[in-house]
């Protein structure tokens, strides 16, 4: 088959799901992170950054504490968390250490990436941790994560990591050979290759939740896939256990179903699009639509129809079209009882109607992402 052709490779995200890390028995599979280390180090040794965005400790915690199923409240999976995570850390310092390699627990909330000071400083912190040669080991903190703060499995938050850190390759290892294009068992369901547009038939694909231990199926992985692809990265979905499967991948042998990057957006619309908390709604109309989609204007207030939410100036909000889809996402230079006053308004008589006038746009195109 042929090879697949990066066209860089510098910087590469693994991401190894529970179903990868842990047995049925919820006690860790040994061997399994043991290969992962060993394909980790040597990437590292040949000059790769390498950041491992591990799962696995609600189900490492599981099997300490004798649970038969995944605890159903929350605080029982955050004591799990708290139990299992020391178990996976100190296997990877442990595995790690025996190739000469030093291991840094990272563990983020969504609330890192959503505030812009707190996600540029993760992204120093990452970029530091890089340069002084360590492995950052990346977890969500789930002892503390309830769910307004939650990002609630580990796929997401890879793709956002890799995002944050300008990745090349994101690998999500499962334990399915890649996105099958029908139920998997199924006679003559097959992985899909390549992927270069995550549509409505992709994501019908990814069926409800996954495995006994995981948390988001191919869902989040799709999930993932597109924040990866608008972040001009490459993303893959592998089978942990297929041998030697990250050198493999990293040399472009064609396993698992890859997806192929879109146009990148720069680095603080990405944010916008994907980090940012969104904190209300603004509906426009169909003429704004256009001047935004295809002639890349900013949104002014005379193309405001609906404003909902309770958001204030320099919060993030989505923009949608009348039918009431998201067209797009954008920070406001106005908080929501001002652009209610002046939507449908012309920008000169703003000053009028407000009493001061700061800027012409309610969202400037420099900081609108559309979808
Ligand atoms: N179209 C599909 N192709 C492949 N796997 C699928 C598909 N639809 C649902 N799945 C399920 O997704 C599971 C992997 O997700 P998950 O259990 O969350 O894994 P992980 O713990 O590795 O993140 C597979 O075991 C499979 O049952
Ligand atoms: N943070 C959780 C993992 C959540 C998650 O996404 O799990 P998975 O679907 O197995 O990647 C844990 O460590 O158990």
């Amino acid at each position: 088959m042929e090879k697949r052709n990066y066209s860089r490779m510098q910087r590469i995200v693994v991401k190894v799901g529970s179903s990868s890390l842990t047995y049925n028995t919820g006690k860790l599979n040994i061997c399994q992170i043991e290969a992962l280390v060993r394909q980790l180090a040597d990437l590292h040794n040949r000059g790769l950054d390498v950041l491992l965005v591990t799962s696995g400790a609600v189900g490492a915690g599981m099997g300490k504490l004798g649970f038969k199923e995944r605890p159903r409240t929350i605080p029982e999976k955050q004591a799990a968390a708290a139990v299992g995570q020391g178990l996976l850390l100190h296997m990877y310092e442990k595995l790690f250490a025996e190739y000469g390699l030093v291991v840094g627990q990272v563990l983020l909330t969504r609330e890192d990436f959503a505030d812009r000071r707190r996600f540029l400083n993760a992204r120093h912190t990452l970029q530091t941790m890089l340069n002084m040669h360590i492995i950052p080991v990346i977890n969500e903190n789930d002892t503390v994560a309830v769910d307004e703060i939650k990002l609630g499995d580990n796929d997401n938050l890879a793709a956002m990591v890799a995002a944050l850190v300008d990745a090349d390759l994101l690998i999500l290892l499962s334990d399915v050979d890649g996105l099958y294009d029908d139920k998997p068992g199924t006679p003559g369901a097959r992985v899909i290759r390549e992927i270069h547009e995550i549509n409505g038939e992709i994501e019908a694909l990814a069926g409800g939740v996954g495995s006994a231990v995981g948390t988001g199926g191919m869902a989040t992985k799709i999930q993932a896939a597109r924040i990866a692809m608008h972040s001009g990265l490459v993303t893959v979905i592998a089978r942990a256990a297929e041998p030697d499967v990250i050198r493999r991948l990293v040399s472009g042998e064609p396993l698992g179903t890859a997806f192929w990057p879109s146009v990148k957006l720069v680095n603080k619309k990405r944010w916008i699009a994907f980090s940012a908390t969104v904190c209300g709604r603004i509906y426009i109309d169909e003429g704004a639509v256009r001047a935004l989609r295809e002639k890349g204007k900013s949104l002014l207030p005379s193309g405001v129809v609906k404003v909902e939410g309770d958001f204030e100036m320099g919060n993030t909000v989505s923009v949608m079209d009348l039918t009431g889809k998201e067209i797009a996402r954008g920070i406001v230079n106005y908080a929501a009882p001002e652009i209610e006053r002046i939507k449908g308004k012309q920008t000169s008589e703003i000053a009028m109607v407000l009493g001061y006038k700061d800027y012409d746009e309610v969202i400037h195109r420099d900081n609108l992402a559309l979808e």
